[in-house]
């Protein structure tokens, strides 16, 4: 008999011992049964172990998959830095098929590119340092130097892997794949359908697809010979995962680079201010392109102010096309009162309702709940309700009263649900069919669409205004990028409402983007990363009383410690969301191990950690 310890996938248990009259390989999937449990459960053979003393249930089935030694390597990590079980951490994976073979396929591609001399440069440097940090102003061309640095690999019979931070970024960035690599390359996300998957996993083992261009799900398939890993907007917030196992894939990418000596290129031309610090970097600072950009700005509080109709109206007159960014979907995000004062909220959460006109209701955001539209406050029951916060769909709204000829379209996630519609409306946007887009940070980076000639950026200051560290970072670099998307190709013209016209004035212009994180630095420096390491800890509970106590304890308890610094705790910001009540507490280190054992050491059903927290 042979005893193995197991992971068990999507379980937060500890690794079991099984049994087994077959000799297995490490690494390989079997399927279980658990007492009180009805089905199998699927479990990873992690190591061979001597016989135990307590008694050991068998091992049900012995599959025909397999996760490799550098999956189980990674996993392992994972789980200990993300604070996961073994079997959370490789449920992330797709493992190898033993019945798919590998096939002779030695397929060179030509891509025809001819960089310029700068962006030769880049790619020069990018190779020498093998992992590096490519800070490309918007429009620079970092996806030519992708792709011949994806073509070098897939012709030494590697393959690649080219993250993206966004699905809707897929569609372009798919044609301009193909078009080199044919076949080859194949998109990954989690809205491409399961039939699609199964091809792509047969494709990928059989080494017909050599390329995976994808969203973060997409560096955990298998890949038996990695060449290069390509992290393109790598300063995207995107990239963590919000769920367990809450791992970064960029800072995973980096990892594993380093790990498996595998080439890995980072791009953006808002590179986040801790890869700024941490990774050697090319400064790409010409545009393709001939291009000039003029940036003005509005203060008003108008939805549509005249200045910004007249813009948009010169734009689309002479036949180009026009960008409307906004930070939030739906009509309103806010119904106040206008005697009583209180917000209508979500009754399961404590966040405001968003109106949505087209759907005659009231959403919220984070459970999904819908009510009627009140005619009346239902606080104070008499109060008219005033709508605040505008959002994309009343912008869309106001722009086709507006402008009743043109052709208006929206770009969030309540338009765009399925991979198809995603397509569609980007094509219909390439083709000219559509003269307005108005959208959401989908719409914000890496679009590369030439007649686009005026981005109209509204709300950015409530992004600004975050409780965060990285408020700065995040809504300067939201703004570049979204002003990147115009006159990629020509002339351009950004128009930005806001109140902090000095800050964004200064820095708007790319070439003191390094200014800025430099300055970032500083005022980081022994406060928030990249110097120290920050975690969150979350308690949740219907009862709020006995979740709160569980909180005060924990503080209690981490305060104690003198290796970690409790930064601060209390309610969560969103107190309570899907009738669940919630308390967290976040804490900072700069040691990493003492901050590891510490979060190692909450064992509660309750809290849920989230290691290097983006908040
Ligand atoms: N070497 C080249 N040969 C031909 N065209 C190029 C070359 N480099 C860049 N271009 C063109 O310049 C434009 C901008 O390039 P690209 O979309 O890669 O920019 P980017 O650096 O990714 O910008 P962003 O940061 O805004 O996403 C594209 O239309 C691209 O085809
Ligand atoms: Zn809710």
């Amino acid at each position: 008999m042979y005893y193995y310890e197991l992971a068990l996938l999507k379980s937060p248990l500890n690794n079991l011992t099984f049994q087994s009259e077959e000799k297995i390989l490490l690494g390989k999937k079997v399927l279980i049964k658990l007492k009180q449990r009805k089905n199998l459960d699927e479990a990873v053979v992690i190591k061979e172990v001597e016989k135990p003393t307590f008694k050991c249930s068998d091992i049900v089935e012995i599959t025909n998959e397999y996760f490799d030694e550098k999956m189980l390597q990674i996993a392992s990590f994972v789980s200990q830095y993300y604070v996961c079980s073994l079997g959370e951490a490789l449920s992330a994976y797709i493992p190898f098929d033993e019945n798919i073979n590998p096939i002779f396929n030695e397929e060179k591609f030509d891509s025809k590119i001819v960089l310029s001399e700068q962006q030769e440069k880049a790619k020069e440097f990018l190779k020498d340092k093998k992992q590096a940090l490519l800070f490309a102003d918007t429009g620079a061309g970092k996806t030519e130097v992708y792709i011949k640095i994806i073509e070098e690999h897939l012709n030494a019979n590697k393959q690649a892997i080219l993250l993206m931070p966004e699905i809707s970024l897929t569609p372009q960035m798919q044609k301009r794949l193909e078009k080199v690599f044919g076949k080859s390359i194949a998109i990954w996300h989690s809205k491409i359908t399961k039939k699609k998957k199964e091809e792509i996993l047969k494709g990928l083992q059989e080494g017909s697809i050599r390329l995976i261009a994808g969203a973060r799900s997409a560096l955990f398939l298998p890949y038996s010979n990695l060449g290069v890993i390509v992290v393109d907007e790598e300063h995207d917030d995107s990239y963590k995962s919000d769920s367990k196992p809450r791992f970064h894939t960029k800072d995973l990418s980096i990892y594993m680079a380093k790990k498996f000596d595998i080439q890995l290129v980072l791009g953006s031309a808002t590179v986040s201010s801790s890869s700024f610090y941490k990774i050697p970097f090319f400064r790409l600072d010409e545009t393709y392109h001939q291009t000039k950009k003029h940036y003005s700005f509005e203060d008003s509080e108008a939805n549509l102010s005249l200045k910004v109709i007249n813009k948009i109206s010169k734009t689309i007159e002479s036949g180009n096309q026009v960008i409307v960014f906004l930070p939030t979907r739906a009509n309103f995000k806010y119904q106040i009162c206008t005697t009583c004062g209180k917000s209508v909220e979500c009754p399961f959460c404590s966040v405001s309702m968003s109106l949505h006109k087209n759907d005659l209701a009231l959403k919220c955001h984070y459970c999904g709940y819908t009510q009627q539209i009140p005619d009346s406050c239902p606080s104070c029951h008499n109060g008219v309700i005033k709508n605040l916060r505008v959002g994309t769909a009343q912008i869309e709204e106001e722009l086709k009263e507006i402008f009743p000829n043109k052709i208006i379209k929206r770009f969030d996630r309540d338009q765009i649900k399925t991979n198809n519609q995603l397509k569609t409306i980007l094509n219909e946007f390439n083709k000219g069919e559509i003269d307005i887009l108005v959208g959401t940070q989908m719409l914000s980076k890496g679009h590369d669409y030439h007649n686009v000639r005026l981005a109209v950026v509204l709300g950015i200051d409530s992004i600004l205004n975050m409780n965060s560290y990285k408020a700065r970072e995040k809504a300067l670099s939201l703004l570049i990028q979204i002003s990147g998307r115009s006159g990629r190709k020509g002339e351009g013209e950004v128009i930005i409402q806001t109140k902090n016209e000095e800050f964004f004035n200064h820095y708007l212009n790319e070439s003191n983007y390094k200014e800025f994180l430099e300055t970032e630095l500083e005022f980081r420096q022994e406060l928030y990363p990249p110097f120290l390491k920050m975690a969150k800890v979350t308690f949740s509970h219907a009862n709020g009383i006995k979740i709160k106590d569980e909180m005060d304890y924990f503080v209690k308890l981490l305060k104690e410690n003198k290796n970690i610094e409790v930064v601060g705790f209390g309610q969560s910001p969103i107190f309570k969301m899907a009738n669940k009540y919630r308390y967290e507490i976040l804490v900072r280190s700069n040691n990493i191990k003492a901050l590891l054992n510490t979060l190692h050491s909450i064992q509660s059903p309750n809290a849920s950690i989230d290691m290097d927290t983006i908040y």
